[in-house]
């Protein structure tokens, strides 16, 4: 159960819910899927699975620690899960020292996957880039620079995608996402805010990309 405490607006509790409702309104977290988690006083919070991601509340959200333990978990009386996100989110945090992980259901992301069959995107030029953060550099790429990302396959079930997710962080150890072929992307950063402004980022360059490449350009 829910700690009785008054929570500041930068609490987990409440900014999970209030960045989900945003991110519903950009088309990321539609009909149940997408999501995010949020590292918080080294304690790991997670929404629910298959839920309305847009009308979360407070007392909904899991918490758990950095071995998977869980420390708080929702009243019985709502019936709910962890999201299957979490061994994905688990992997960011372990592997890439995360602060907050999203994962979003973008269509533009999917249509640049039907226009490009390849294991990976490649995208320079463009001035958005300098907000997406080079893990291997520790800094932000400058506009004239390529970000690669790398696509992996969908999985019947998101746990079944730990194995490649790993592989994709050891082959591409500049990146701050993993695309899902069809499906969408995980984006993570050293903060909340860190990890919501990349995934704008990303999804501005997305959206480019795919009119490149229906133009021919
Ligand atoms: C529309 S169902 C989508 C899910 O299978 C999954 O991909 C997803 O993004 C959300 O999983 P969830 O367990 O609800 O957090
Ligand atoms: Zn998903």
């Amino acid at each position: 159960m829910m700690s009785e405490s008054i929570l500041q607006k930068d609490h987990p509790r409440i900014l999970i819910p209030e960045l989900c409702k945003l991110f519903f309104t950009n088309g990321w977290v539609t009909g149940t899927g997408g999501g995010i988690s949020i590292k918080y006083n080294n304690q790991i919070f997670i929404a629910p699975s298959g839920v309305q991601k847009e009308r979360m509340e407070p007392d909904d959200i899991f918490v758990q620690d950095m071995n998977g333990a869980d420390i708080e978990v929702p009243p019985y009386e709502k019936n709910l899960s962890k999201s299957q996100c979490t061994p994905i989110f688990m992997c960011s945090y372990i592997e890439r020292n995360a602060g907050a992980v999203i994962h979003i259901h973008s269509p533009e992301l999917v249509k640049l996957c039907l226009l490009n069959p390849e294991n990976e995107l490649r995208i320079s030029g463009l001035e958005m880039i300098k907000g997406i953060y080079n893990e291997e550099k520790g800094r932000f790429y400058d506009n004239d620079e390529e970000v690669i990302i790398p696509i992996i396959e969908n999985s019947k079930y998101e746990r079944d995608l730990v194995d490649t997710f790993q592989l994709a962080l050891m082959k591409y150890p500049s990146t701050s996402a993993v695309v899902v072929r069809n499906h969408g992307m995980y984006v993570w950063g050293s903060d909340w805010k860190s990890a919501k402004t990349q995934c704008e980022c990303y999804e501005y360059v997305f959206n480019i990309m795919v009119f490149k490449k229906i133009n021919n350009l």
